[in-house]
């Protein structure tokens, strides 16, 4: 579970989140959808300790995330292509993550295997580095790799996002069926409403780095969705 208190954070004299109050719990996958600038990628970046609030707290399972590093063990992220590592090739990144949680080349390439369909064909088992592969495939190299380890809590920034339709609809259900296996907790980012109103069963809408909506899905949801944004 994720909780956020009395969260802000600044830029100068520009407040870009102000959250009072925001829980994530366990087995939820929420969808965080917001026009360009809305805060989403500061919400994950503060979530994740890789920015100081300018006040606030943030806690991930009860462990302060600004003051421990015990949290990392079960979460993981895939923000962008900045947390990929360009010269190693895509099975050579996959068994560096692997191995950092402590599983064996062989058991990381059994799990990469589950995901040949996504892969398409083109990434595993290729001597390519990651620098020379398209976007949407570095994409999905790093949202695979954010998988592996049986993370508690996953965050997404826009993974749907440089995908062809084909993989956006596996990834969707990717993500489905890895948390109803593992009952993990799942935090997307995305401007595609309708991947989200699919995926997830909470929608938090945020507008000027403040939530203004925060719904469980259901058969209403698109039209809700497509009435805010639709202004
Ligand atoms: N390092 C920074 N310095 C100053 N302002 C920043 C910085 N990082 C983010 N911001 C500002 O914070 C606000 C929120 O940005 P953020 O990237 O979180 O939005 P977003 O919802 O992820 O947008 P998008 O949908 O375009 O990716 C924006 O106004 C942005 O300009």
């Amino acid at each position: 579970m994720i909780t956020l208190k009395n969260v802000v954070k600044k830029y100068n004299d520009n407040t870009v989140l102000n959250i009072d109050q925001l829980t994530f719990s366990q087995g939820e996958i929420t969808g965080i959808v917001g026009n360009n600038g809305a805060g989403k990628t500061t919400l994950f970046s503060a979530i994740l300790d890789l920015i100081q609030l300018s006040v606030g707290q943030i806690e991930n399972n009860q462990i302060s995330v600004s003051q421990s590093e015990d949290w990392k063990k079960f979460t993981s992220s895939y923000l962008d292509e900045k947390f990929l590592i360009d010269y190693l090739t895509p099975d050579e990144y996959f068994n560096l993550v692997g191995s950092l949680k402590g599983y064996s080349s062989k058991e990381v390439q059994e799990f990469i295997k589950g995901f040949s369909d996504f892969f398409n064909g083109e990434l595993e088992n290729k001597r390519k580095y990651i620098r020379s592969l398209s976007k949407g495939n570095q994409q999905k190299i790093g949202v695979i790799a954010a998988l592996i380890g049986n993370p508690q809590i996953i965050l997404l920034d826009e993974p749907f996002s440089n995908l062809d339709p084909t993989s956006q609809y596996r990834l969707r259900q990717i993500i489905k069926d890895f948390q109803q296996k593992n009952n993990c907790t799942f935090l997307i980012s995305s401007h595609d409403l309708n991947h989200v109103a699919e995926a997830c069963s909470r929608i938090v809408i945020l507008e000027k780095g403040k939530v203004v909506d925060d719904v469980k899905t259901s058969e209403e949801t698109m039209m809700r969705l497509e009435n805010y944004f639709a202004i």
